[in-house]
């Protein structure tokens, strides 16, 4: 049976996302933002993301796929494209965890075709231990070294993504 180990609080979520949307909050004035979440994982992190960000803005999502179990297969497939017309916008990339970083490598590289003004990243989680595309995260919500996680919209094999907190699992 795979064994889940407490890593990060409800509260300590909570209250990182209400200092980090504060931040984007104040970044953003006067400028179009869109904020462009990463399917599946981001789906949580988003919603509880956005209702902290007090100036208008729009919301789209695209959809990236690549891990099986806890390995990046490296082919991304990209599974829905925005909807909304981003060119000369700024938009806000938001991902549940950049860890190898090519999800984010691929993905920039894609939006960046459609001509918006800025491109920045907003990730949950930045993992650093298998990094292998340079990805610059502009919001970091919380920095940690390796294990596998899940919860709070990150799975394993399509499971957890509905667990309130983030936990390490061990297999
Ligand atoms: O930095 P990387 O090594 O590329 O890993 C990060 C990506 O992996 C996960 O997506 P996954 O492919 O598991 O799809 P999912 O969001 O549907 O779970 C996660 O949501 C990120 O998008
Ligand atoms: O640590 C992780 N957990 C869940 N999904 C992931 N996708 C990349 N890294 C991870
Ligand atoms: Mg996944």
């Amino acid at each position: 049976m795979p064994e889940l180990i407490p890593l990060i609080s409800q509260q300590e979520i909570k209250e990182k996302i209400r200092e980090i949307g504060q931040n984007i909050t104040r970044d953003y004035k006067g400028l179009d933002l869109v904020v462009v979440g990463v399917l599946k994982g981001a789906f949580v992190f988003l919603a509880d993301l956005v209702r902290q960000i007090s100036i208008d803005h729009e919301i789209d999502l695209l959809g990236a796929s690549s891990y099986e179990g806890t390995s990046s297969t490296g082919q991304i497939v990209f599974t829905k494209r925005p909807d909304l017309e981003l060119k000369g916008r700024d938009v806000l990339l938001v991902e549940d965890i950049v860890d190898t970083g090519r999800t984010l490598a691929k993905t920039v590289e894609s939006m960046q075709l459609l001509n918006p003004r800025s491109i920045k990243i907003c990730a949950l989680i930045d993992k650093t231990e298998r990094r292998e595309a340079q990805i610059n995260v502009d919001y970091s919500c919380f920095c940690i070294d390796g294990g596998f996680i899940v919860g709070y919209g990150l799975d394993y094999n399509e499971k957890y993504r509905n667990l309130p907190a983030i936990f390490n699992l061990k297999l």
